[in-house]
C-alpha cells in the first residue's frame, strides 16, 4: 500500500562553480558559479516549476549556493520566499587542500591517498595553519560564530557533527510544523544530511556522490523518515554527472 508522504524535502547542490570547472578542492573558499552552473540552476528551477511549492529555503554562507538559490527562486517565481543562511550548511572544509587541483594532488600523493581525503568518513585532510589568512576566523562572514567552532579542516564525520544541530533545532521542527522546505547546499554538506536521513553506513557513504544543480527529492513520513528519494531529470545524464564527480581526482587527467 503506497501512502502519501507527509512532506517532500527538496535538496539541490549548487550549480557548477569556477573551481569545479578548474577541478580544485574548494571547501569554504567562496568561489562563484560559472555560466554552466547558472544554466544548471535554471534547469533545476524548470524541473520544479509548477510541481513543487516551498514555504522556507535554507542555504549556506557561500555565494555558489546563495546564487543558485536566487536563480532557482527567480525561475519558479518565488523570490519572496524566506531564505535562511547558515554556516552550518557550508561545504565540508577542505583544510590545506583548498585551492589545489584534484588530479595534480593525486599525481603527487597517489589516488588512494586522495580518495581517503575526499571520501573516507572520518579522516580529515591536512589542516590549514591557524595563522593562514584563509582560516575562517579571519573572514567577516563568520564574525558572529564562536571561533572555537570554526574548522581548519573537516572530515565528513565532523561535517555531520556541525550540520546536525541545525537540522535538529531549525530545519526538522520547521518541516514538522507542516512547512515545505528547500535546501540549497554543497556536495559534502548534502552527503552529511543524506547519510543521516537514510542512516547510511560509514562504509557505504564513501561511494556516494551528488551532482551539481539537480533537485533531489526526499519523500518523508511524519517522523521525517525517508519513504523514497529520486532526482528530477534525465536518468542517464544524472548518472554521467555523478560518475564525473566520482572520477574528478583521477591522476590521469
Ligand atoms: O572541492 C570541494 O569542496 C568538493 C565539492 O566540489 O569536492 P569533492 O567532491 O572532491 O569532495
Amino acid at each position: 500500500m503506497s501512502s502519501e508522504p507527509f512532506t517532500k524535502l527538496v535538496l539541490i547542490r549548487h550549480g557548477e562553480s569556477t573551481w569545479n570547472e578548474e577541478n580544485r578542492f574548494t571547501g569554504w573558499t567562496d568561489v562563484d558559479l560559472n555560466e554552466k552552473g547558472k544554466k544548471e540552476a535554471n534547469a533545476a528551477a524548470e524541473a520544479l516549476k509548477g510541481k513543487y511549492e516551498f514555504d522556507q529555503v535554507y542555504t549556506s554562507y557561500l555565494k555558489r549556493a546563495i546564487k543558485t538559490t536566487w536563480i532557482v527562486l527567480e525561475g519558479i517565481d518565488r523570490m519572496w520566499l524566506p531564505v535562511e543562511r547558515t554556516w552550518r550548511l557550508n561545504e565540508r572544509h577542505y583544510g590545506a587542500l583548498q585551492g589545489l587541483n584534484k588530479s595534480e594532488t593525486s599525481q603527487k600523493h597517489g589516488e588512494e591517498q586522495v580518495k581517503v581525503w575526499r571520501r573516507s568518513y572520518d579522516i580529515p585532510p591536512p589542516s590549514l595553519e591557524d595563522s593562514d589568512e584563509r582560516h575562517p576566523k579571519y573572514d567577516p562572514k563568520y564574525k558572529d560564530v564562536d571561533p572555537a567552532l570554526l574548522p581548519s579542516t573537516e572530515s565528513l564525520k565532523t561535517t555531520v557533527d556541525r550540520f546536525l544541530p541545525y537540522w535538529n533545532d531549525t530545519i526538522a521542527p520547521k518541516i514538522k510544523s507542516g512547512k515545505n522546505v528547500l535546501i540549497v547546499a554543497h556536495g559534502n554538506s548534502l552527503r552529511a544530511l543524506v547519510k543521516y536521513l537514510d542512516n547510511i553506513g560509514e562504509d557505504v557513504i564513501t561511494g556516494m556522490d551528488i551532482p551539481t544543480g539537480v533537485p533531489l527529492v526526499y519523500e518523508l513520513d511524519k517522523d521525517l523518515k525517508p519513504i523514497k528519494h529520486y532526482y528530477l531529470g534525465d536518468e542517464k545524464e544524472i548518472a554521467a554527472k555523478i560518475n564525473a564527480v566520482a572520477n574528478q581526482a583521477s591522476a590521469k587527467k
